[in-house]
């Protein structure tokens, strides 16, 4: 079907209202199963200039070696963890990557790299406006990095989450601390979403450049000069990281400790920084180091991919808590969306 045609598909799709039409939805639904098989029409996702923005609709195709075969194979149940079942190895798994919402001296244009600051009251709405976006999206478990920003918009996005399971912060910093945070009860458990915090995961560290501000720096040392130091892939700022340095130390944590997650069936959030954040990207779209420089990430901006058969697909971003395309992604999370209906 051509991809206009499947794009108005979308469009009806998501002018059904979830709940109360189930029958209409699951006939669409299946309607639209069948025609996403070939093509994939990339809904809020990456632009022309391969950045992430709100509100942003492209209706370019994107064809993944995935989608070129079936989309995503209709799974019989929803969330694997939500029906408690084991950790047995599933053939696929929901990726949310948000970057955290702006921070204070994001605000104020300061260089931050690995400073530790708070959102600022613009970013902790983007959080929680990321949070409505992926309200319907199952998250079974969140990594997260050292840093205060990332690390509040994790939380605060999961205010928003329908599902109101309790993130808890894991602390292994120490025998004590992870003897001290243990929860005793099973049924609490099941009711909770770890939440791993990792250096690993931090923005790039920006050196000599953190705490000053951009404008002046482009000033100080030339616009040409700023921009390298911030957009190419291997050379770093003034006693910093590149890049690549930078993804070094991302990626190697993602495969190591995320994918591996992911691979179970378990269902990822991962809320960090617009530089770790590219560096997986890299990994994920299998971009060049000349790609993934023009790669920009909005702040708060939540961007989601499905794990099928070892293969990422990106599905672009959600655009809104209602965004029933999103669900049309694949049967299994319409297939969570609508127990979530059925249970709240
Ligand atoms: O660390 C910072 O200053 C920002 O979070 C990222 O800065 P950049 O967009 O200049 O890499």
């Amino acid at each position: 079907m051509a991809a206009e045609a499947c794009y108005q598909t979308i469009g009806t799709f998501q002018s059904c209202s979830l709940q109360n039409n189930f029958n209409h939805h699951q006939k669409l639904q299946n309607n639209l199963l069948k025609f996403m098989t070939k093509d994939f029409i990339n809904i809020n996702g990456l632009s022309s200039r391969g950045s992430y923005h709100s509100g942003q609709r492209n209706r370019g195709i994107i064809r993944s070696s995935a989608s070129q075969t079936s989309l995503v194979d209709p799974v019989s149940s929803p969330s694997r963890s939500d029906t408690g079942e084991t950790n047995k190895k599933s053939s696929e798994a929901a990726l949310i990557l948000i970057r955290h919402g702006e921070s204070l001296w994001n605000e104020k244009n300061l260089f931050t790299g690995c400073v530790d600051v708070p959102l600022s009251k613009k970013g902790i709405d983007e959080a929680i406006e990321a949070g409505k976006r992926i309200s319907s999206i199952p998250v079974d478990v969140i990594f997260t990095s050292a840093l205060i920003r990332a690390q509040m918009t994790a939380m605060l996005a999961m205010t928003q989450h329908r599902r109101k399971k309790v993130p808890v912060f894991m602390h292994n910093e120490s025998e004590q601390a992870r003897a001290w945070s243990q929860v005793f009860s099973e049924d609490t458990k099941k009711q909770s979403i770890p939440v791993i915090a990792s250096w690993q995961l931090n923005e790039r560290m920006y050196g000599e450049l953190q705490g000053l501000d951009k404008q002046e720096t482009a000033n100080r040392y030339g616009k040409e000069q700023v921009h390298v130091w911030r957009r190419s892939y291997d050379i770093p700022p003034p006693n910093g990281e590149s890049l690549e340095m930078c993804a070094e130390r991302a990626v190697a944590y993602f495969r190591d400790q995320i994918e591996p997650q992911l691979l179970l069936g378990k269902n990822v959030m991962i809320a960090a920084h617009g530089n770790s954040l590219r560096s997986i990207i890299m990994y994920l779209d299998k971009l060049t180091s000349q790609e993934v420089i023009s790669l920009e990430l909005s702040t708060g901006i939540p961007m989601l991919y499905i794990l099928k058969e070892g293969r990422f697909i990106r599905r672009g971003s959600p655009a809104g808590p209602s965004e029933a395309g999103v669900y049309a992604y694949t049967r299994r999370l319409a297939l969570y969306r609508q127990k979530l209906d059925e249970m709240f």
